[in-house]
């Protein structure tokens, strides 16, 4: 049986290298696009991810998703391809700059899968900076191309 709905948010953390970079335009226009960032040797950040779900609260368990179970698909989806990885070199990036909104969208992708519970926003922290929301707009459109 179902009680009122409730949000759970889960961090999970990967370091990841990346060069932004676009093939198409000239080692000049990419320097003046990315500056630093396009340094050929890459450059690395400890990205913490934030996914967040909504559901019905189980009566029986008093949780919209079992932690447990969301920690086993993460480690699964996310962090066996993301942690310690180049970005650049996963099949997602290979026509798209590995930008945070970029990333935002594949873990889109990835944790909408999760059976449990439905995917609400996904939060990506590059630095201590910056962050990147993304809540699932456009992504029909955008994987359908
Ligand atoms: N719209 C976006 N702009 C930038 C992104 C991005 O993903 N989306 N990413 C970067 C770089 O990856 C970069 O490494 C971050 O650079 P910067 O903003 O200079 O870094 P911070 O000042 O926040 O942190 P430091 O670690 O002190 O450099 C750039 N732009
Ligand atoms: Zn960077």
């Amino acid at each position: 049986m179902n009680g009122p709905i409730a949000h759970l948010s889960r961090r999970y953390r990967f370091s990841a290298s990346h060069r932004l970079h676009v093939d198409a335009i000239s080692p000049e226009q990419n320097r003046e696009m990315f500056g630093k960032c396009n340094n050929p040797f890459g450059h690395g950040h400890n990205y913490i991810a934030q996914v967040t779900f909504s559901g019905p609260v189980d009566v029986a368990t008093g949780m919209v998703t079992n932690l447990a179970d969301l920690d086993s698909f993460a480690q699964r989806e996310l962090l066996e391809h993301f942690d310690h990885a180049n970005l650049n070199s996963l099949e997602f990036f290979r026509d798209r700059v590995p930008s945070t909104e970029n990333v935002c969208v594949e873990l889109w992708r990835m944790f909408a899968e999760y059976p449990y519970a439905k995917l609400e926003r996904v939060r990506v922290e590059e630095t201590g900076n910056n962050s990147f929301d993304y809540f699932g707009e456009g992504a029909k459109i955008q994987h359908e191309e």
